[in-house]
């Protein structure tokens, strides 16, 4: 059972594409038009631009001028341009429709030339045995050894020119893949930092298609139930992204690389990315993936487009969305908007969101493959913290945040969820690298302040948390009547004996002690 047919009349009249708004008038007529938009097709046109764009010179930035290397054939020419603040989207390449239909061509053989469904009985559903065959098909037609950290491997363009496709873009391979071979129920699950597929009648059945980080042995076929078991961050506790098609061609248009080089983006490809999105978004396919709305949002903040809502309202709604159909198990919507808080120096939101990303950790066990969240952490508390503290480091105006109670009950919060997370787990989490940047943010606090931050427990709350849960309390922080206290929830400490170490502690820190 063949998958879908190539290009209609209609997709074929659209090209050669050849600017930003074209593009995004082809994407939007096929998601308008079907119920089952071809990923292979879509990720090779991405992938095609992208690359181009991004690849096929190198800008050397010199001030205003920059000498531009242009591969023509097999020469390499120098060209002296002068560089313009704004290109006009001189940068944009002609998509020919033959190449696209080449290596869409090209896809669709390498899958039905390799997987013949009549050995597994020409089922209607995927099975693990299918899935895990598609898999060892883009895997064994992967270039042996290459940077598998590099930009612009996503996509089926990069592995259709050139064998080479990062994780991502293996378990995007693998989905698209089995669209062509008919599978509709072959779909993405993506947590923060991995991907996996799920398939079968009900879409209950699951497996690894792809590799996650450095030297970790890849688990391909298997499903990911071990992963969940561990209350690893890495498997989102069981509440992963479940992709439709729609969702899956927002991954693909999320997970567009604008970079030129690590200072330079392409400003066509950002607006490309950036218009697709809000096609996605106007078309409601955006409504349960949080990283898609950040991606939006971060976008927003550099080019705000005008009649759009504000990114502030974005990086919210993604939160809203974790909260709500995931559990609040995801930590980046909390550090998608700590950054924005961060950048525009509204650092006591800030550190209520990143607070807030540390309790959403704080229920999981650090295991050896969540060290990209353990990076998201370590550069919150080692670098961004102090730099808040430095800057505010005065202290003296009287709106300081070093005399502001509600900021220390957040940093309190935020290291008290980074403990937490360490606690029950096998990997350490802390280190004295940690200790130097605690000990001297706490030390920047007002007396006065943490003597204010005072620690409780409900005696009532204790009966009700049931023996070992880890749930969140509900009352993360709270006001008193007065305000000027804030009350943080302690399970196990009586609030008597509490007060008095708060009061040594503090007299320690005052150097009283
Ligand atoms: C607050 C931040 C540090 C800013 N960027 C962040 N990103 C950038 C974009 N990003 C993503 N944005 C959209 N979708 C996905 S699916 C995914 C993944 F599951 F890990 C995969 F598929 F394995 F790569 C990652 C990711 C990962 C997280 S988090």
């Amino acid at each position: 059972m063949a998958g879908l047919a190539s290009l209609s009349e209609e997709d074929r009249r659209q090209f050669p594409l050849k600017t930003v708004s074209s593009v995004v008038k082809f994407f939007e007529s096929v998601l308008k038009r079907t119920s089952e938009p071809d990923l292979a097709l879509l990720s090779i046109i991405v992938g095609c631009i992208e690359n181009t764009v991004t690849c096929s010179h190198q800008h050397i930035q010199l001030g205003a001028k920059s000498i531009v290397l242009t591969t023509v054939g097999e020469e390499t020419h120098e060209k002296i341009v002068i560089e313009p603040q704004i290109k006009k989207g001189d940068d944009f390449p002609e998509i020919q429709i033959d190449m696209i239909e080449a290596l869409y061509a090209k896809f669709r053989s390498v899958i039905l030339s390799s997987v013949d469904l009549n050995q597994y009985g020409n089922p209607e559903f995927a099975s693990r045995e299918i899935v895990k065959k598609v898999s060892d098909v883009i895997w064994n037609t992967l270039t042996r050894s290459y940077y598998k950290d590099r930009a612009h491997l996503q996509s089926l363009y990069s592995y259709l020119t050139g064998n080479k496709l990062d994780c991502f873009g293996v378990a995007l391979a693998v989905v698209a893949g089995c669209q062509v071979l008919g599978f509709k129920d072959v779909h993405l699950a993506l947590s923060e930092d991995h991907a996996w597929a799920v398939f079968g009648p009900d879409g209950k059945e699951n497996a690894e298609v792809t590799w996650h980080g450095k030297g970790n042995e890849d688990k391909r076929g298997q499903p990911v139930d071990a992963g969940i078991r561990d209350r690893s961050w890495l498997y989102v506790a069981g509440n992963p992204v479940i992709c439709s098609r729609f969702t899956e061609v927002a991954a693909l248009v999320s997970s567009i690389n604008p970079s030129i080089s690590a200072t330079t983006d392409s400003i066509e490809v950002a607006s490309l990315q950036q218009s697709m999105l809000w096609v996605l978004h106007d078309l409601n396919h955006l409504n349960y993936y949080p990283m898609a709305l950040g991606n939006l949002a971060d976008l927003e903040e550099l080019n705000p487009t005008p009649g759009r809502c504000l990114c502030s309202q974005l990086f919210s709604q993604a939160i809203e969305v974790a909260r709500r159909y995931y559990g609040n198990c995801h930590v980046y919507p909390y550090t998608y908007q700590g950054g924005y808080f961060y950048r525009n120096r509204m650092y006591k939101e800030a550190l209520e969101s990143w607070a807030n990303a540390a309790d959403t950790i704080r229920s999981y066990n650090y295991s050896r493959e969540d060290e990209e969240i353990y990076k998201e952490f370590l550069e919150i508390a080692n670098e961004l913290i102090p730099f808040v503290m430095k800057v505010e480091g005065s202290g003296h105006s009287a709106r300081s945040i070093l005399k502001d109670s509600e900021c220390f009950a957040h940093l309190l919060r935020f290291y008290d969820g980074i403990c937490q997370w360490e606690e029950g787990s096998c990997t350490p989490v802390l280190h004295i690298g940690w200790a130097k940047p605690l000990v001297n943010t706490i030390s920047k606090f007002d007396a006065q302040v943490r003597r204010h931050v005072v620690i409780s427990c409900s005696d009532a709350e204790e009966e009700t948390a049931p023996e070992g849960s880890d749930e969140l309390h509900p009352h993360q922080g709270e006001l008193d009547a007065n305000a000027n206290q804030v009350i943080l929830p302690r399970p196990q400490a009586k609030e008597k004996e509490l007060e008095a170490e708060v009061q040594a502690e503090n007299q320690v820190l005052d150097g009283k002690a």
